[in-house]
């Protein structure tokens, strides 16, 4: 069984919260194949080296768009997205488009720190499988 990959993408009121994500979940996540937008990325690289990211487009120049062509060609297990509900967004569009993607390919898909340990459980209890 190949190695799971997940898509990372945090808004910027939410990097914070991604950063103490990943950390938590830092065993697991270094076995993965992580994909993230572009600056959501650079803050995992930093903080975490032992995980292998794969950085894309920064979210408002592609990257969301990046992602949500993966979902399409069935290249992610799973979706872990961050979303700050309390700011309008430039590409809100493409937020959009993202999460409607996800949806139509019944990926699982994680917008909060709790969901998104749901997730992770779920990938992990699929590779036992
Ligand atoms: O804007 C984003 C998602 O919509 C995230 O992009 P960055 O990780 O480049 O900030």
């Amino acid at each position: 069984m190949s190695a799971k990959k997940i898509a990372l993408v945090a808004h910027d009121a939410c990097k914070d919260e991604m950063v103490a994500w990943a950390g938590k979940h830092l065993s697991r996540l270094r076995h993965m194949s992580v994909v993230a937008t572009g600056t959501t990325g650079g803050r995992i690289a930093e903080a975490y080296p032992e995980i292998s990211v794969t950085r894309l487009k920064s979210g408002p120049l592609g990257g969301d768009q990046q992602i949500g062509a993966m979902i399409a060609e069935e290249a992610l297990d799973g979706l872990v997205f961050f979303v700050d509900p309390m700011s309008p967004m430039p590409h809100d569009v493409d937020v959009k488009a993202l999460t409607r993607l996800a949806i139509v390919y019944d990926l699982p898909m994680a917008c909060s720190p709790s969901t998104a340990d749901a997730v992770l459980d779920y990938l992990a209890s699929d590779a036992e499988r």
